[in-house]
């Protein structure tokens, strides 16, 4: 018997692996939500409409979805280890966000059209679709490098923390997004994007030396006993469990009312509160900074305290409660919105921080790869590419209320741009009815941990 003690047993280690994955999630969050605030922008610059912006956003979801990539994604991280799977994600990152850099500022694609849908939006979609792989290999393979660091440690508090620094990405996106393309283009931030995920990539290599140094401590492979490896048949023992499928229900409703939501947010700072458009992500960009200190937060109460069905519903009434108050149409004074994305906030953190780390009591550990791909890739059907369309569409179809052209600088120029607006009541309901939707699941799955005894509701450490 080998005498080492494991790398795992010192903190500093393991929390110096969490940092350095941390830091591609950092900047995957960054360029995945940084569009939300230049939706103004493409509209009044490109001439982009609403339904091509949800297009564009939905094409998160397309080879995730269509190619089956997620659930490629949980098998090669599975089979071939964390390593190489989160190499390859951020190298798909890159990619996909250098080919929406180079979309929105060549004039090259200007007036043409592919398949019937503008050049431009298209080459943006897509590129957003290859990056939109990377960054849910990329989730996928952070979470696993978690529980293998942090199994019978603070292994949610660490989960929590790991989505709070990606948190952090997205509202450095919301916050300064506009303001980058108005001073240098809408193509700018993409720009920033692609140099960061650089240095994501730079970090990941020296987590990944770590890694390996962790075998060498345990004296074997990241998946060394041949009794842990997944086997394909895996797939229907996972899917024939209530407890997951209720989950993953739970997980695409909530990530509905939430994801898209801030894809349209700062449209409606300007739509509905009159916010200027530089400025318009300020208010959203609260959601993910309240998140940076609660998510860890309500993580650490997990570990120590459990209650996580508890937590998951509390989460979900929160995120109900937040999108009524925006839906209502007198309600137009811009306090209201901080008020009520503050509760978001509330919500977003709850329900992340119990249902990650909860995983892993309905699903054992060989499997979880592929458990997360599969709870992913309905998540990104349904959240993150059907919802984002959904929404672009209702506001192109019922909610426009006319078009002026107004003369705003960008870039130092004085530049004529159409403004479109949009009542966003509609839009809205609808997130409501995600939220009530994802409140039902959460019951059922506190019901369904009573009868099963998955231990979601005990501390870390409890559990079977
Ligand atoms: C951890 C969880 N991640 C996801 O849900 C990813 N599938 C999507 C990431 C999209 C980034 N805007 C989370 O962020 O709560």
């Amino acid at each position: 018997m080998s005498q080492t003690t494991s790398l795992r047993e010192q903190k500093t280690v393991r929390w110096t692996a969490m940092a350095l994955v941390s830091m591609g999630m950092l900047c995957g969050y960054y360029v995945a939500d940084v569009a939300s605030p230049l939706k103004p922008l493409l509209e009044g610059q490109l001439g982009w409409t609403s339904t091509e912006y949800g297009f564009y956003t939905g094409a998160y979801g397309w080879f995730n979805v269509f190619l089956g990539m997620l659930v490629v994604g949980g098998i090669v991280l599975d089979r071939l280890g964390a390593r190489l799977t989160g190499f390859l994600a951020i190298a798909f990152m890159f990619l996909g966000t250098a080919a929406q850099w180079w979309a929105l500022a060549t004039t090259s694609l200007a007036g043409s059209q592919w398949l019937g849908v503008k050049a431009q939006v298209l080459m943006a979609a897509l590129g957003y679709a290859l990056f939109g792989v990377g960054i849910e290999w990329f989730g996928i393979t952070a979470t696993k490098i978690i529980v293998r660091w942090f199994k019978g440690h603070e292994m949610a508090l660490a989960m929590g923390l790991q989505v709070a620094v990606g948190r952090l990405g997205t509202a450095v996106a919301l916050g300064s997004g506009a303001a980058i393309a108005v001073a240098l283009s809408v193509a700018g931030p993409f720009m920033v994007g692609t140099l960061a995920l650089a240095f994501g990539l730079v970090a990941f290599l020296f987590f990944a030396s770590l890694d390996r140094r962790l075998d060498a401590s345990e004296r074997g492979s990241e998946s060394a006993n041949p009794e842990d490896q997944f086997r394909l048949s895996d797939i229907g023992g996972i899917l024939s469990d209530r407890g997951f499928w209720l989950l993953t229900g739970l997980c695409a409703l909530f990530y509905s009312a939430v994801f898209p939501f801030l894809k349209y947010a700062p449209d409606l700072m300007v739509q509905k509160f009159g916010i200027e458009e530089r400025l318009s992500g300020i208010i959203p960009s609260l959601l993910p900074f309240g998140t940076i200190l609660l998510t860890p937060f309500f993580g650490n109460l997990y570990d120590r305290k459990g209650k996580g069905a508890t937590i998951m519903l509390l989460g979900a009434l929160f995120i109900t409660g937040s999108h009524l108050l925006l839906a209502v149409p007198f309600l137009k004074f811009w306090p209201v919105a901080v008020v009520a994305v503050l509760l978001l906030g509330v919500g977003f953190s709850l329900v992340p921080s119990a249902m990650w780390p909860s995983v892993p009591k309905i699903v054992e550990e060989r499997r979880l790869g592929t458990a997360y791909a599969l709870i992913f890739f309905i998540q990104n059907l349904v959240a993150l590419m059907g919802v984002p369309y959904l929404i672009g569409w209702v506001l192109d179809r019922f909610c426009l209320r006319g078009k002026e052209t107004v003369t705003q600088e960008i870039a130092g120029k004085l530049e004529e741009i159409v403004r479109v607006h949009y009542d966003y009541t509609l839009p809205m309901l609808l997130f409501v009815l995600f939220g009530l939707l994802a409140v039902g699941f959460a019951l059922a799955m506190k019901a369904e941990d009573r009868r099963r005894g998955y231990g979601l509701e005990l501390p870390a450490g409890n559990v079977k």
